[in-house]
């Protein structure tokens, strides 16, 4: 097993009576792509910031690559990169004029041009940055936070304000960093974002966790309901349908039927056998598992009972 790239143990930061991080654990693997959840104010940029090591910390212990991020100093910064949401750009510069001059701040040192071809902004080279649409600021924010060839890289929702097919290029560039080996430890609200990209998701409530797995285990874990869901069939009424495990619920003043059931296969057999046997339809039959954002919802007691 290689050394864990981060380490974190009983980790407390507080400010006044708040405890934004309230006895925090957990460690990053090498090459891992870690997602750090929770809903607004459960303690992640603290966490993150203590890690980079722009925050103090009141009590416990912090390695990243083998240093104390509180004392590491310049040798520490060199060796991580960091994705700001909005980082202040020389709006004069062009692009290749800034990422050469933030690789020129580092001792290992991307290639310029190949970061910029890597981030997919080759036609917008000598581009300056005032011109750049939001998304395409972005990936030059994600540039900059690779100039010095980092091993671990800080990602701050780095999709925010994407376009939906901006999001899924960010996310096979994101993939092809680790593809690289970089080990990325990554915040978002996106819960697509983090079952996509994450090996594994740590899920924050008011400083502590309460759940660490990968996104399929936290999915099985929270032993969910998968929603079977059809509009009921003309002259077909609820108490006509079959016997199942869960009860049908219809949506208020709509023909949605909603099952909740832990038998799915069972429950829809029994359905469509019946529906089939009686000679009618069961339009926009659906039978949908539980997903990430069910299970993050549930433990985070998000869960909005409107269905
Ligand atoms: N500088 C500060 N001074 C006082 N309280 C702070 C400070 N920074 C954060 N807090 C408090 O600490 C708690 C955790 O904040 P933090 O910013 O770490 O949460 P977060 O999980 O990153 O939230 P978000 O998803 O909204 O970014 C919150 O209650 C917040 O109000």
């Amino acid at each position: 097993m290689s050394t864990p790239a981060i380490v974190v143990r009983d980790l407390v930061r507080a400010y006044g009576s708040v405890r934004a991080v309230d006895g925090l654990s957990f460690t990053v693997d090498e090459g891992e792509i870690f997602a750090l959840l929770g809903p607004n104010g459960a303690g992640k940029t603290t966490t993150v910031e203590i890690l980079e090591g722009y925050r103090d910390r009141d009590g416990g212990e912090v390695s990243v690559l083998g240093f104390d991020p509180a004392t590491g100093g310049t040798a520490y910064r060199e060796r991580i990169g960091i994705v700001l949401q909005s980082a202040g750009f020389e709006e004069e510069f062009t692009v290749r004029e800034l990422v050469r001059l933030q690789v020129s701040l580092y001792p290992r040192r991307h290639d310029p041009d190949e970061l910029i071809d890597l981030v997919e902004l080759g036609d917008k080279r000598n581009v300056r940055v005032k011109a750049l649409s939001g998304g395409q600021r972005r990936r030059l924010d994600l540039a900059l936070g690779l100039a010095g060839a980092p091993g671990l890289l800080f990602l701050d929702e780095p999709t925010t304000g994407f376009d939906p097919a901006a999001r899924r290029r960010a996310w096979v560039l994101i993939e092809r960093l680790r593809g690289l080996g970089t080990t990325i430890l990554l915040t978002t609200h996106y819960l697509e974002e983090a079952q996509r990209l994450a090996d594994r998701v740590a899920v924050l409530v008011a400083g502590r966790l309460v759940a660490l797995s990968s996104p399929e285990g936290l999915r099985a874990e929270g032993r969910l309901p998968t929603v079977i869901s059809f509009e009921l069939p003309a002259g077909a009424t609820l108490g006509g349908l079959p016997a199942l495990t869960g009860p049908p619920e219809a949506e208020a003043g709509g023909r949605t039927v909603r099952v909740r059931t832990h038998s799915p296969l069972a429950d829809t057999g029994r359905l469509t056998a019946w529906a089939l046997d009686a000679g009618l339809d069961l339009p926009d039959l659906a039978v949908e598992p539980p997903t990430l954002e069910d299970a993050y919802l549930a433990l985070t007691g998000e869960a909005d009972d409107g269905g």
